[in-house]
């Protein structure tokens, strides 16, 4: 197995722990891992301190530094996509981890959910990955530059793609986006068409669908992977967690997502204009006189608004975890013994 078409660097090698080797995790169970390793697939359980992490532990995704049948550190991630608990005063969990480009999956059938589109673009960029958006069922669209046109209107700056794994049109362009050596994920909603994209770019059915093998003793399932390599080299992740992502806790991503937006609210008179009716505004301007649509307006306010409570969250829980300088804490827990 050839780590580097895994996405292994020189930086990744600099940070693995003196005497292990190398692994990437392509499935996470209970409390087992299975990761690919340079000799090929392995199942491995992480090490005790790995289950107190705060974001939950190794995910689909991760390298991690394994020692036999131990995985023992989880490496810097260059991106990660969380899920977020509504209501829980929890850190993020990860999902997925060290993702190059997510692909914005959405379908071109009906009018363009542009809204749903931004959201998922937010939570691309405040992964750290660069997002672009697939849209499939270009068979089912009577006009498919039309289509593209007014998402990419929308989608500032991100490449928007028209595909069909029915009739194989634009498959070529979205695989040459995982080359060897990165990895794509894919975001979007249910039945938009992920699967059949999945399983076109891997060319063998793999997502949806469940590995059964015959050992002789009877019929086993055995629960398929969920980071796969595409034949081109590059990996493809896909996993349920996928589908109930949160943004970050911070605004960078809506930041992104909505790069016009923001450019505005620099030209505001008040630095710290809320865009709420304060005289000089900038973006009120500019959704009068047409330049900015209300809606897209809107739709930057919730999503500020979903990073910010994401920040309360955090800041909650690292509160609670935070050490008293004065060390109250551990001399509280020495009376309490
Ligand atoms: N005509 C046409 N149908 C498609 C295309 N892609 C997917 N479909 C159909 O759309 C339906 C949903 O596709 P899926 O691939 O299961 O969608 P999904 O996004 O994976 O859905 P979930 O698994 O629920 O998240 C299926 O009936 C597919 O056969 C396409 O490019 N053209
Ligand atoms: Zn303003």
């Amino acid at each position: 197995m050839e780590l580097t078409d895994l996405g292994w660097t020189p930086d990744r090698a600099a940070a693995l722990t003196a005497g292990c080797e190398p692994g990437r995790v392509v499935r996470v169970d209970r409390a087992r891992l299975t990761v690919l390793a340079a000799d090929g697939e392995r199942r491995v359980h992480p090490a005790p301190a790995l289950h107190d992490d705060a974001t939950g532990g190794p995910a689909v995704g991760d390298w991690v530094a394994l020692r036999g049948e131990l995985a023992v550190a989880v490496l810097p991630r260059s991106s990660a996509f969380t899920r977020t608990a509504a209501g829980r005063t929890s850190a993020a969990q990860v999902v997925a981890a060290n993702v190059d480009t997510v692909l914005v999956v959405d379908a071109l059938i009906g009018p363009a959910r542009l809204r749903r589109v931004e959201r998922y673009l937010a939570v691309a960029w405040s992964s750290g990955a660069a997002p672009v958006v697939v849209l499939t069922k270009a068979d089912l669209c009577p006009d498919v530059p039309a289509g593209v046109a007014q998402v990419a209107d929308d989608a500032l700056g991100v490449p928007v793609l028209a595909v069909s794994p029915v009739t194989g049109a634009g498959l070529d362009a979205v695989r040459a986006l995982v080359p060897p050596g990165t990895t794509a994920a894919m975001v979007g909603p249910s039945g938009v068409g992920k699967s059949s994209l999945a399983n076109a770019l891997a060319g063998q059915a793999v997502a949806g669908t469940r590995e059964v093998r015959d050992d002789g003793r009877g019929r086993h399932t055995t629960t398929a992977r969920e980071l796969h390599r595409l034949p081109g080299g590059g990996s493809l992740i896909d996993t349920p967690g996928m589908r109930e992502l949160g943004l970050h806790d911070d605004a960078d991503g809506v930041d992104r997502a909505f790069a016009d937006v923001a450019e505005l609210g620099t030209q505001c008179r008040y630095r710290d204009c809320g865009h709420r009716g304060e005289p000089g505004c900038a973006v009120a301007a500019a959704i009068a006189d047409g330049r900015l649509d209300p809606a897209r307006f809107t739709s930057w306010r919730k999503l500020q608004a979903e990073a910010h409570r994401q920040q309360l969250r955090v800041d909650a829980r690292a509160r609670r975890h935070r050490r008293p300088p004065d060390g109250t804490a551990a001399r509280q827990r020495a009376g309490s013994r």
